[in-house]
């Protein structure tokens, strides 16, 4: 297999109660790259990620992870090498340190190794100041940037994610978005990351992958499904808008100027901050 393939489906299948939930001829995920699978309610997004992580065995086809099935013997030993991050955080009933330093322990790590990795991570993701405090005390994102630290902790090469940031506040989304972009960009991570908020597939993803029906409709960069989609049923789904990439280039009392790809716009001060973020025009905007 292609070393730069870190996981594969080939010809994978999964069929319960006498319905094909999935059916995937090829698709491939390359080392580094973060993938987001998108579509609608139902069309396979979660049944993919528990392939991809052995916790769904297909009904036909090969699932390799690093060049070796996940049908064999060291499935186990295989998924130590994956860690999964859901909507709801699923912490311990513990402190922040002790979730962050769970799959450590597990990993039998020494407790001398295991101390500054747990700092290293929680000062990732800014939670270094909660570490003593009990996870049923966290907020939301805050709960979701501990999930965030306890995964990454263990060194995972694919980290999956479904829907991980679905409950958050669309501030609080898009701050944990490009954070944590930045740093599976740094640690050379491969990522595939279920959504269905465009925002967070520009955000986050180098590729967008569009699920129906359990089959791929279309696969590309998040522009190009945007620009080109291959279908209605994309189109609909990516939103007749588009979305820009802007500047804050001046500041006058209420307003902003933003500077674009396609020119500047006047824009309310409350609607960005400073730096760059994204402008989503819808139609007829
Ligand atoms: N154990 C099962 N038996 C029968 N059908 C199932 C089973 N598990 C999931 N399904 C069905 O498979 C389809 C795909 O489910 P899946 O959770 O993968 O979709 P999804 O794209 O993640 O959806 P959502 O966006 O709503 O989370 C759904 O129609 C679901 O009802």
């Amino acid at each position: 297999m292609n070393p730069e393939i870190c996981a594969a489906l080939e010809k994978v299948e999964v069929v319960k109660s006498r319905r094909s939930l999935l059916q995937i001829d090829k698709l491939h995920f390359r080392d580094g790259e973060i993938t987001a699978i998108i579509g609608p309610n139902g069309a396979g997004k979660s049944t993919l990620l528990k392939v991809l992580h052995g916790l769904e065995k297909p009904t036909a086809g090969t699932v390799c992870f690093r060049g070796q099935s996940l049908g064999g013997r060291d499935l186990l030993a295989l998924r130590r090498q994956m860690a999964m991050v859901f909507q709801s955080p699923c912490l311990f009933q513990t402190t922040v340190y002790e979730n962050i330093a769970a799959g450590l322990r597990i990993r039998k790590f020494r407790r001398s190794e295991i101390d500054p990795i747990v700092r290293r991570w929680a000062a990732r993701f800014g939670v270094e100041p909660l570490l003593e405090r009990q996870a049923r005390h966290l907020s939301g994102g805050e709960a979701q940037r501990v999930a965030l630290a306890r995964a990454l902790a263990c060194g995972p090469e694919l980290f999956l994610l479904d829907e991980p940031f679905a409950s958050l506040d669309p501030p609080t989304r898009e701050a944990l978005c490009r954070e944590l972009r930045a740093v599976i960009k740094e640690e050379g991570i491969t990522a595939v990351v279920v959504t269905h908020v465009m925002e967070e597939v520009f955000l986050l993803a180098d590729r967008a992958v569009m699920l129906s029906a359990g089959r791929v409709v279309q696969d590309g960069t998040p522009e190009e499904l945007l620009a080109r989609p291959a279908n209605s049923e994309v189109a609909d789904f990516v939103g007749k808008r588009r979305i820009l990439l802007g500047r804050v280039v001046a500041r006058t009392g209420e307003m902003v100027e933003v500077a674009t790809p396609e020119g500047r716009f006047r824009l309310p001060a409350a609607a960005g901050g400073e730096g760059t973020f994204l402008l989503c025009l819808r139609e007829g905007e």
